[in-house]
């Protein structure tokens, strides 16, 4: 496991009057899943093909895990690193077990290990093995030829994740699900990941923090409640709708705003929100269900309670 430093990173494509890239310097920490935000031509891309070097960059350095990835025969520096594109760039002649299996093959593991893992891996990404093993890259959905190209990214047990826009081609209802199975599998295999969107909201949803990047440079690197409630600049403040309540909302935990459960406290009188649900969903549940209250559960046991009144005091002290 490891971080990635980039220090003063610049890359200036020739003929291009600007760099694409210019003096990038942040620290993504080991175990973090940064999102990388900004518009079309930011330099997103150009920042993240550095890091496997697809590019090279024309100044500065990339350390990963301490060590300088130019050191790194680029071979050897790739099978560290798991990459997922947006169109999923799967083997079309290639059954999806193959396909997945493509990394194991290379590093020469024997067969039967490397039939486990791929059936380990479909299962992770919820493709049950015996219906998917040996279909053909055509016969899955553009949701389920994604859910493949994770697993094969995931195949050599790589400590970091590039993603590069892997859900931009995809229907929001697949791409709700992709971004909840990226955050399981985030939260149940600790890697690193580099994550490029120009999705707002995904960028929110996902990002631990983010990287807010505009003419190839970085504006903001800061959590996705810092850069709602203290953009450091308009154009931060105009890409994340700052102004935007119900979006902050999203951000705030349910756990960090619960009221203590009334003593004696009757169960079964109110919904309930987990408490690991956020704001907005608490919010949504009480004008859904027009309550007066809800009961914040955790692991089915009550542990407090919200009001909608609360929930504005929240809002309004957040948002100063
Ligand atoms: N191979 C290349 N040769 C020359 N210029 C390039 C090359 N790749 C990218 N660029 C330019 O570098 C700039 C940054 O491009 P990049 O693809 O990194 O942006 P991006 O933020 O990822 O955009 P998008 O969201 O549209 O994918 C753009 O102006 C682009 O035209």
């Amino acid at each position: 496991m490891g971080n990635i430093l980039f220090e003063q990173v610049t890359l200036k494509f020739a003929g291009m009057a600007r760099p694409a890239v210019d003096q990038v310097t942040c620290e993504i920490q080991s175990g973090e899943l940064v999102v990388i935000l900004g518009p079309s031509g930011c330099g997103k891309t150009t920042l993240l093909k550095m890091v496997n070097r697809l590019y090279e960059p024309t100044k500065g350095r990339i350390t990963m895990a301490g060590q300088n990835i130019k050191a790194l025969r680029p071979t050897t520096l790739r099978q560290k690193i798991g990459y997922v594109i947006q169109q999923s760039g799967l083997f079309p002649h290639m059954t999806v077990a193959n396909n997945v299996a493509v990394v194991p093959k290379l590093l020469k593991w024997p067969m039967q290990k490397i039939q486990a893992r791929v059936d380990e891996l479909l299962d992770l990404v919820k493709l049950p093995p015996a219906d998917y093993r040996d279909r053909y890259p055509a016969q899955l959905s553009g949701g389920q030829q994604q859910r493949v190209g994770i697993a094969r990214a995931l195949a050599g047990n790589p400590d970091y994740m590039l993603m590069d826009e892997p859900f931009g081609a995809i229907d929001a209802i697949t791409r709700n699900a992709l971004q909840a199975e990226i955050l399981r599998l985030h939260q149940q295999l600790k890697k690193t990941i580099l994550f490029v969107s120009h999705d707002v909201d995904e960028a929110l949803r996902l990002g631990d923090r983010i990287i807010v990047m505009n003419a190839g440079r970085i504006v903001q690197f800061d959590t996705p409640f810092k850069l709602l409630t203290q953009p450091a600049d308009p154009f931060v403040h105009q890409l994340l709708g700052a102004d935007d309540m119900v979006r902050q909302l999203g951000q705030v935990p349910v756990d960090a705003a619960l009221m203590p459960l009334p003593a004696p406290f009757q169960p079964g009188q109110h919904p309930v929100v987990e408490a690991d649900a956020n704001l907005r969903d608490a919010l949504s549940i009480i004008l859904k269900t027009g309550a007066p209250e809800l009961t914040v559960v955790r692991q089915g046991e009550p542990v407090g309670r919200l009001t909608l009144d609360h929930i504005r005091t929240c809002a309004r002290e957040h948002n100063h």
